[in-house]
């Protein structure tokens, strides 16, 4: 009560801007920062003493700067120093790519000629790179085109005529560049989590579709920052071509202060243009960095032009916003067809090292019906699961949905292993969702469901974005649509997974332990959408620890142990009355 009169003694209350309440009106006053007063006035002090050190010197020489600044020598030095840099950039990312994919692929002849390549190049200093390729022609006097060991010539340059100044310059610009730029290239590959690619996988995208969409614009974001550093450099390290005799900005700049010996203002035109370049690729490189932060942040912080358009806009929008939030869709059968595969495991065997993971698994799941695969930590579940679309190889046995077998062809009594481009192919049927949902973050909730029926199965953009979002309304998260992944909860994250899987029609759609990732509360939203999905005609198979949700929705329990498969049967015999002492042990732990 007190506090009460108080406060209406001191402030009157007065009508708001809306005439809706007797609330107080606060004129709002912003805090204070002495320190931050103080160092700004400091900075003043700084910049206006340099500002009069070097416009008040004379010997500076302003004048003489200005006359050469726009001078025509100096503006075709610069020309050349730009082509040069641009040139160097383009061929050495290109080639710098290359190597990199190389270095990380499959293949131990392309790891070694990337690594001997990268080796080399980082060893030579530039400068004597430049002048071993511009001394080529007194190794090899003509450069010829021809089939070897036949004597046929198709074309045939003299070298010394075909490597100009130029030309050596930009080879070797291009190979120093090439060889760092790799290595760039290789961390950010590197720095791509590998659940992004077993996702891209199990949706069976195509390899080079997965680096191009999947890894690489995600790998850009460590990229960026140290190849502007590097284009940086490249672009200051073209005064090195000077040891050619080419007259890119440097040069130029050095042959005109030898002939009127004004030392420091030439070198201040070539300071000023050198800061010109790194002014606009710093600019361009912000905007490259934005473009690629996409679905990184949460809240990604508006850009400076955003910002100002927004404070313009800020009073119209206080006025016109709606506050209501759209309510979550309910979740609805989808009238997506789709038909389950019978799957088949016969004497499936796997060993990591030593250790036997899988031990003569033997199991048949019937199409349209739903499995539960229960067991301790580290009994192989997972790894079954993972050997079902062939992200683990089998040391021993086979695994078939509807008689066919996902990573090999059957010729006779002969298995063959199947290409990549093959397994990935038959992967579309088979639907896979993660404990750690993989999403691809740097695509919107409706990108990433739409990404795979694109590209695998080449459906029309129209019809796959309206799948999506018809399966978005299945899962109760129409709204989202556009939203990146770390704007959801970790269970709406699962759901979109779940749309993602679902997007391919798959026969098969197993989950990997949905649940576990997830905060309590969370865990229903998600198994409430497998609940549903369980009568939708699609094989199921979860990895899970929810007893009772097994119970509830699964026609077949599976108990492993040790790799090995121990009990199998309906949920009410094998939860309630196990045949085997090591079930019934399991079972009294987690219930
Ligand atoms: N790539 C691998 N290299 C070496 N060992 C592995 C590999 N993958 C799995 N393992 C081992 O295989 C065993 C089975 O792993 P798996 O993930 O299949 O178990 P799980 O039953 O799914 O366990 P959890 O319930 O804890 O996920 C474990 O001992 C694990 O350490």
């Amino acid at each position: 009560m007190t506090i009460v009169s108080d406060f209406s003694g001191s402030i009157p209350p007065a009508k708001t801007a809306q005439g809706s309440g007797d609330f107080p009106h606060f004129r709002i006053v912003p805090a204070r920062y002495p320190g931050r007063t103080i160092g700004s006035i400091f900075a003043i002090l700084v910049i206006a003493a340099t500002l009069h050190s070097i416009l008040g010197n004379p010997r500076w020489g302003w004048d003489v700067f200005a006359e050469w600044f726009f001078a025509e020598p100096v503006l075709v030095g610069l020309g050349r120093t730009l082509l040069l840099t641009a040139l160097g950039a383009f061929f050495g990312f290109a080639l710098g790519t290359g190597l990199a994919l190389a270095r990380v692929s499959r293949s131990p002849l392309l790891v070694a000629v990337s690594w001997a390549f990268v080796w080399l190049f980082r060893s030579i200093p530039l400068v004597v790179l430049l002048l071993l390729i511009n001394n080529l022609g007194y190794l090899y006097e003509t450069i010829t085109v021809s089939v070897p060991y036949t004597g046929i010539n198709f074309i045939s340059w003299n070298t010394t005529q075909l490597i100009t100044p130029f030309a050596a310059g930009v080879i070797g610009l291009t190979l120093n560049q090439a060889a760092f730029a790799s290595e760039i290239f290789r961390g950010g590959i590197l720095s791509v989590d590998q659940g992004q690619m077993e996702a891209a996988a199990a949706l069976g995208l195509p390899r080079g579709h997965q680096a191009r969409r999947i890894i690489l614009p995600q790998a850009m974001r460590s990229i960026l920052p140290t190849a502007f550093n590097d284009i940086i450099g490249l672009a200051k390290g073209t005064s090195q071509v000077y040891i050619l005799a080419l007259p890119e900005l440097f040069y130029t700049i050095q042959i005109i202060y030898r002939r009127n010996l004004e030392v420091v203002p030439l070198l201040m035109v070539a300071t000023v243009w050198y800061l010109v370049i790194l002014t606009v690729l710093s600019i361009i490189q912000h905007h490259i960095e934005r473009h690629y932060a996409r679905g990184a942040l949460r809240n990604p912080p508006p850009s400076i032009f955003a910002r100002f358009y927004r404070r313009g806009r800020n009073k119209v929008e206080a006025i016109s916003a709606t506050p209501a939030r759209l309510p979550e869709a309910k979740a609805v059968v989808s009238p997506l067809p789709t038909r389950g595969g019978t799957v088949s495991m016969h004497g499936v065997s796997k060993s990591f090292g030593p250790l036997k993971v899988l031990d003569n698994v033997t199991l048949t799941v019937p199409a349209g019906s739903v499995t539960a695969i229960l067991g301790q930590s580290g009994s192989g579940k997972s790894t079954l699961l993972r050997s079902i679309n062939h992200l683990e190889r089998l040391d021993e046995g086979f695994i078939a949905i509807d008689g066919e077998f996902v990573g090999y062809r059957q010729s006779g009594d002969t298995l063959s292993e199947l290409k990549e481009r093959e397994i990935l192919k038959r992967r579309v049927e088979v639907g896979m969702v993660f404990q750690n949902f993989n999403l691809f973050p740097h695509l919107t909730v409706l990108e990433n469901i739409v990404e795979a029926p694109l590209t695998v199965r080449g459906t029309p953009r129209a019809q796959a974005e309206a799948d999506a979002r018809e399966l978005l309304a299945r899962v109760g998260l129409s709204e989202k649509a556009n939203a990146y992944p770390r704007q959801l909860s970790g269970g709406q994250q699962q759901r979109v997974a779940i749309a993602r899987a679902l997007a391919l029609k798959p026969k098969v759609l197993l989950f990997d332990e949905p649940t576990s990732a997830l905060d309590p509360e969370l865990v229903n939203e998600v198994l409430d959408v497998i609940k549903e999905l369980a009568r939708s005609g699609t094989t199921l198979i979860i990895v899970t620890h929810e007893i009772g949700f097994a119970r509830e929705v699964s026609d077949l329990v599976v108990f492993m142990d040790q790799g090995r498969i121990l009990e199998t049967g309906r949920p009410d015999k094998v939860l309630n009355v196990p045949d085997h002492p090591r079930t019934a042990e399991f079972l009294t732990k987690v219930l």
